[in-house]
């Protein structure tokens, strides 16, 4: 791929400043606002299957499908046996799942267009997870090994502090389980959480963190295709990493790029309409969720905005505020051809980005002290419960012997001895958990509560750049190109006609966290989820699934 040039001034850049684009006065009707918890079937179906062969189940129609069994199979592609996961929690004479017998759900964390993802904490080792289930059960052979590509892509990518850490993955009556990190949120609830653009400093470490886990990704031939602020993670050290690389396409893989599938229209790359896949397409979708988070603009999904943005024309009125340099790297990364666009190594050289890199070291370090030293107060702060608990009992029974009244005690929800656990969290013990252990109310608070990093348990600390809310609202990749946009109500911008910053006008997904209003029988959101989660992914898939069977 053809590197820019060495100066930042060169020919992709010379375009900077960007002049004030007339015509987006024209594209005003291509803006809206956007909605800040989308909807529930804003998804993407998953593109048809390559058929390049009949599939097992026709060939050998009476075989057993071993993945219809009700036992738990661990799905490895490192290690292809069709062993029971491995845990000694697990017994398979009692019946349950190994979810169930294994961890402890907590909290719905999110859900796309592949699974819902629940804050867990694992029985096995005390230590928080985040685990994604599959949303339906596999509709068939095919449809069981397109979802099981997300495992072997989660192991091809490794381990890398700037791409989310997989633990393991297993498969139980008909669905997929993915066990990752646990982190904080995505840099898109970040970003809804933040009144406004982000602030240069934490655009220029989100922009240094993820070039480098694109770096990773790249440096071994692996597209992510599908890099959005939904799909960005963010730790509880505030470090962020790429996640869900479902969409993901391995360059010298036997698939290759055949089998690949563009992601959220809202951040694509323009040449992928022409089926060019390449890195460039990963690094032009970075400079777009860098741009919304920055800007706090609205990206449209089609339309006239659509195009001018592929163009590279940046509306100035949101990007006047800019630090120039990081205008230049945007520009870089926004270049409409494929072929002069940036690659992140060239990025990665640039002087701005080596000295913002700097500065990050310096606040991760900061980072890390400060975790420490908050490890250790509440650790002191628990000590002193325990103990002064220890001590109530003596004095209020001496109280009680003198006749006083007695001391008022803990309320039951006071801390737990156990360090990773919440007040919050203890009320979803295993007895108030139905027969799915998936179907538990979210509750918007125990994110905030406890959570691992690295597998370090720190109670109730938020990173400080960081303010998270779990939202229960979908981040799925959208299903496709609106032909139209919903005009909704402007924001309030009077130098922008055209351009709409993002509203904060506060989501249903804030209201959908809300145990009172999502606690239904089922345990699940409401009727809407239920609903969206059967939605036709794909009709051909379907089709093809039935002819199967
Ligand atoms: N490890 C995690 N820690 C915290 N939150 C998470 C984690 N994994 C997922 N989430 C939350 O769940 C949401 C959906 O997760 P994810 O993107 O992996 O699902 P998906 O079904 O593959 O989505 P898509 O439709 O983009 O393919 C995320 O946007 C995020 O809010
Ligand atoms: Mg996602
Ligand atoms: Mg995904």
């Amino acid at each position: 791929m053809p590197v820019p040039g060495d100066d930042m001034g060169d020919t992709p850049l010379t375009r900077t400043p960007i002049p004030v684009p007339a015509h987006f006065s024209q594209a005003e009707q291509s803006f809206s606002l956007k909605k800040r918890g989308r909807s529930l079937c804003y998804t993407l179906p998953p593109r048809p299957p390559v058929k390049s062969a009949l599939p097992i189940s026709r060939l050998f129609p009476n075989k057993q499908r071993s993945w219809s069994q009700p036992r738990p199979q661990s799905v490895s592609f490192r290690s292809p046996q069709n062993n029971p996961p491995a845990s000694e929690l697990y017994d398979q004479s009692k019946g349950e799942t190994f979810f169930k017998q294994c961890f402890r759900s907590i909290c719905k964390l999110g859900r796309g267009s592949f699974g819902e993802v629940y804050k867990v904490q694992s029985l096995e080792d005390g230590c928080f997870y985040a685990v994604k289930r599959s949303v339906s059960p596999f509709r068939g052979e095919s449809d069981r090994q397109r979802k099981l590509q997300e495992v072997r892509k989660h192991e091809r990518v490794g381990v890398h502090p700037n791409c989310l850490r997989f633990v393991r993955a297993w498969e139980e009556k008909r669905l997929l389980y993915l066990q990752t990190e646990l982190c904080a949120g995505s840099l898109q609830q970040h970003s809804e959480e933040f009144s406004g653009p982000l602030p240069p400093r934490k655009i220029w470490n989100i922009t240094c963190d993820l070039l480098h886990g694109l770096k990773h990704l790249h440096d071994r031939n692996l597209l992510h295709l599908d890099i959005k602020p939904a799909n960005v993670f963010i730790s509880f050290s505030g470090v962020c990493k790429l996640g869900d690389f479902g969409l993901m396409v391995e360059l010298d893989g036997t698939e290759g790029s055949g089998e690949a599938q563009e992601g959220d229209p809202r951040y694509m790359a323009p040449e992928l309409l022409d089926g060019i896949f390449s890195k460039a397409a990963d690094v032009f979708s970075l400079g777009m969720s860098l741009l919304e988070v920055a800007c706090n603009m609205e990206l449209p999904k089609s339309g006239d905005g659509w195009q001018q943005l592929r163009q590279g024309r940046l509306p100035t009125e949101f990007t006047s505020d800019l630090p120039p340099d990081f205008l230049k790297v945007l520009a870089a990364m926004l270049e409409p051809d494929y072929r002069r666009r940036a690659t992140v190594d060239w990025l990665l050289s640039l002087p701005a980005i080596r000295n913002a890199e700097r500065w990050r070291m310096v606040t991760l370090a900061q980072e890390r002290t400060l975790g420490k030293i908050i490890t250790v107060y509440q650790f002191i702060v628990w000590l002193v419960s325990i103990v002064f608990q220890g001590l109530n009992r003596p004095v209020v029974g001496f109280l009680h012997y003198c006749g006083l009244r007695a001391l008022p005690r803990s309320p039951p929800c006071s801390p737990s001895p156990n360090l990773g656990e919440s007040s919050f969290s203890s009320d979803w013990d295993d007895e108030s958990l139905g027969d799915d252990v998936f179907e538990v109310p979210p509750s918007p608070l125990a994110a905030h509560r406890n959570f691992t990093y690295h597998g370090q348990e720190l109670i109730g600390r938020h990173s400080p750049d960081l303010l998270s809310r779990p939202s229960l609202g979908s981040t799925s990749t959208p299903r496709n190109l609106s032909p139209e946009f919903s005009m909704r109500k402007r924001s309030a911008l009077p130098l922008t006609p055209n351009v709409s910053r993002i509203s904060q006008e506060s989501s249903g997904s804030v209201k959908s966290t809300s145990p009172s209003t999502s606690h239904s029988s089922s345990g699940f959101v409401d009727a809407e989820v239920q609903r969206s989660s059967f939605l036709p992914r794909n009709l051909l898939s379907m089709f093809d699934d039935a002819t199967e069977q």
